[in-house]
């Protein structure tokens, strides 16, 4: 059994703060991934928090405006992946062989916007026992730079990869909530909920939870957001938070 997990940026770093990790929910995050029955069949991918998208909006980059400017783009990835290396760094201490996957030397947006990520190097790692560690960060884009590639987009190129049986996305939120605050159990469209989904509560360039819903209806697989506390139960094979399931998926 194959899992795709999304940690989200937003839950493992300080989002008031720049450049600052939460210690205490990577610390968390990490002893549920290494506590848990998946073992070493996992990618793990994560978001920008207050590394990525504070550079981001500095330099008005985002998935759709890109830039040219070489100390934006060296400003954002590095921070992404100083990042990285501390979610590497956390689950490697905890006995998890995680190894670093930099999109940005890879991946690559067509003049439409199309988004080509070659994947043969993370299912290589995984079939030799590694735990395949990748993140949000920027994207070489014909006609405009460089873009960001947000961790969401790379869950959805990865899951058919590594046909990935469960796909999770771990937010600050507890799932995708309806206009009173309450869980919605399942999303088939995105305009049943549209009204209800904003952006992100903190600095966020990537679209926060309509871009994460709008992105997760496209994968053929069904998706779950749950919050931190839920992780262990869905890396036991539980469905907590909101299940996202578009017209592709079983
Ligand atoms: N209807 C909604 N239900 C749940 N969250 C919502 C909704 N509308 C807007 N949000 C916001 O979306 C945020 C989650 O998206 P966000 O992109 O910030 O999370 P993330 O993926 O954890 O972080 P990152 O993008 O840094 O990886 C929530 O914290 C909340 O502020
Ligand atoms: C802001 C950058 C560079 C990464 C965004 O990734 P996300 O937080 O998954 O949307």
């Amino acid at each position: 059994m194959t899992v795709v997990l999304k940690l989200g940026g937003s839950v493992i770093t300080d989002k008031d703060d720049p450049e600052t990790v939460d210690r205490a929910a990577l610390s968390a995050a990490v002893s549920a991934i290494a506590e848990s029955p998946v073992g070493e069949d996992i990618v793990i991918v994560h978001g920008g928090g207050s590394f990525g998208h504070h550079h981001a909006a500095d330099y008005g980059v985002s998935t759709t405006e890109g830039t040219h400017d070489v100390d934006g783009v060296q400003a954002i990835h590095g921070a992404m992946c100083r990042l990285n290396a501390a979610v590497v760094d956390a689950l490697s201490g905890a006995g998890v062989p995680a190894v670093p996957v930099h999109p940005f030397s890879a991946a690559t947006r067509d003049a439409d916007s199309d988004l080509s990520l070659p994947t043969a190097q993370v299912t290589t790692l995984l079939d030799e026992g590694f735990v395949p560690v990748l993140h949000g960060d920027l994207v070489a884009h014909a006609g405009a730079g460089a873009t960001v590639l947000s961790g969401d987009e790379l869950v959805v190129e990865l899951a058919p990869a590594v046909d990935a049986d469960r796909v999770g996305v771990c937010s600050t939120v507890p799932g995708v909530l309806d206009e009173d605050g309450v869980v919605i159990d399942r999303i088939e469209a995105f305009e049943a909920v549209a009204p209800a989904l904003g952006g992100s509560d903190a600095t966020d360039v990537s679209g926060g939870m309509a871009g994460k819903v709008r992105a997760l209806l496209a994968l053929s697989a069904p998706a779950l957001v749950f919050g931190p506390d839920a992780l262990s139960a869905f890396l036991a094979g539980e469905s907590p938070g909101t299940t996202i399931a578009g017209d592709d998926a079983d």
